[in-house]
């Protein structure tokens, strides 16, 4: 397996470019279900999760004509003949569920394996069963598998218990091509929800309302193709800024979309980043040692539990000590093991951090147990003397697109050690 090798203390300096959005390009790739059209997307980024979705369509009988240098994909979901998500793909991403809404809607049947636990937290989809089961799906749990059926969905008024991000996405998808309409509640309200209802507007949809919490979907009979470009990865360049904000220096994110990423920046300019924007350039200069600034997840437009662990790095090494209360995952501190043994002062209370800056963080071996977690072990070892090594980074690569490549580009010293495959 690869290992990330960083020697610390570097500042970063120059220009680094944002890839497309993981969670956005997620749901757009399943919206290729919807129609026998051909789709068109560009900015969609270079991530094993992509190459997971890619694999997951091709093998229900999607065409995809992949350029990964360009990035663009091009689908045609013409050819559809198994309407199954099977377990070994789903349970190495969880996003797979997101076929469930758009096969069902078009295909009137589909057969998704149940995700199972994550080490974020349980993460049922119990909301995206109800939501379906109030357009008339009916749905059993077999085997492990959701298994659903319907003639034709019809529009519903669903309010879901909790905000939930592909939830949303789902039942958004699936009332496309519902008959009447259908209203949303308690939905979701993040930027990628925005990104996936204006391809699905472009494709022939009718969606109002997106980025409130109430949207608002008039079921048509038919999609048509479309060209779409993925909007920018704002988890991406959050975690661009906190490592400069750990190392100090002055960097500048470009195809950046920092209208989307208020609540990220409001908190680094109160631990001390200067930042300029422009409508898709961010440019942040770090002088001083960052000041502690605590910070409770939420729902967008709140803090973004995706930035928790990266923020939380930048914490360890402030003048000062933070509170950090996760809201939104059950298990999401599995950073703080590895963070402590960099020396980092942190105490757990159930869902709350109390993270005590230190003036300095020393590198160690390390290990990567999510997504978020891993980007927070990079970020800790740029900033800390010595050498750090953080291992499993298969992790990082489900959704950071050449992470190193880029922060070498900034002036870091970073190595990828090639391990052998597992
Ligand atoms: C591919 C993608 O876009 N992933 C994002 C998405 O995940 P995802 O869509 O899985 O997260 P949700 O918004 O659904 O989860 C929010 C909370 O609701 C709970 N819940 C959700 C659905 C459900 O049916 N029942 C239920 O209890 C979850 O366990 C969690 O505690 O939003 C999360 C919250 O911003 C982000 O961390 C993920 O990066
Ligand atoms: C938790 C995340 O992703 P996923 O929902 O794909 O696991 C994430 O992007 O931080």
């Amino acid at each position: 397996m690869d290992k990330l090798r960083i020697t610390g203390g570097r500042q970063l300096q120059g220009d680094v470019a944002v890839s497309g959005a993981k969670n956005a390009a997620l749901p757009i790739l399943c919206a290729s279900l919807l129609t026998g059209d051909t789709l068109s997307l560009s900015n969609v980024p270079g991530l094993n999760d992509i190459g997971t979705t890619l694999r997951l369509l091709g093998q229900m009988g999607v065409q995809a004509d992949r350029d990964r240098q360009a990035g663009t994909v091009m689908l045609n979901a013409t050819g559809v003949d198994r309407l199954e998500a099977p377990y070994d793909l789903v349970k190495t991403m969880r996003a797979s569920i997101l076929v469930l809404g758009p096969l069902l809607a078009r295909f009137g049947e589909a057969r998704v394996s149940l995700p199972g636990g994550c080490a974020i937290g349980q993460r049922p989809v119990d909301q995206h069963i109800k939501g379906l089961e109030a357009m008339g799906a009916e749905i059993s749990i077999e085997h492990g598998y959701v298994v659903a059926r319907a003639r034709r969905l019809k529009g519903a008024s669903i309010r879901t218990d909790m905000v939930t991000v592909t939830g949303t996405e789902n039942l958004m998808m699936a009332a496309t091509l519902a008959e009447g309409r259908t209203t949303l509640e308690n939905a979701a309200r993040e930027p990628e929800i925005g990104d996936l209802a204006e391809l699905l507007n472009r494709m022939g949809a009718r969606i109002q309302g997106h980025g409130t919490d109430r949207i608002v979907i008039d079921g048509v009979e038919k999609l048509h193709g479309a060209e779409h470009r993925v909007i920018a990865d704002r988890i991406e360049a959050g975690t661009f800024l906190c490592a400069v904000g750990a190392t100090g220096g002055d960097i500048t994110l470009r195809n950046a979309a920092p209208g989307t990423m208020g609540a990220t920046l409001d908190k680094l300019t109160e631990a001390g980043m200067q930042i300029e924007c422009g409508e898709d350039w961010i440019r942040a200069t770090m002088k001083q040692r960052p000041r502690a600034t605590g910070f409770r997840t939420s729902e967008h437009p709140g803090f973004p539990t995706d930035m928790q662990a990266q923020l939380m790095a930048l914490n360890t090494i402030a003048d000062g000590t933070s509170v950090i209360v996760e809201n939104i995952f059950e298990n999401r501190f599995m950073h703080v093991q590895e963070l402590v043994r960099m020396g980092a002062v942190i105490d757990i209370d159930g869902h709350t951090a109390i993270v005590s800056g230190v003036e300095r963080l020393s590198g160690a071996t390390v290990m990567a147990t999510d997504l978020r977690a891993s980007a927070s072990l990079v970020i800790a070892g740029l900033a800390a003397c010595g050498q750090t090594t953080v291992e499993r980074i298969y992790h990082l690569d489900r959704g950071y697109e050449r992470m190193e490549e880029k922060l070498r580009a900034l002036g870091a010293d970073i190595q990828r050690i090639t391990g052998t495959p597992q």
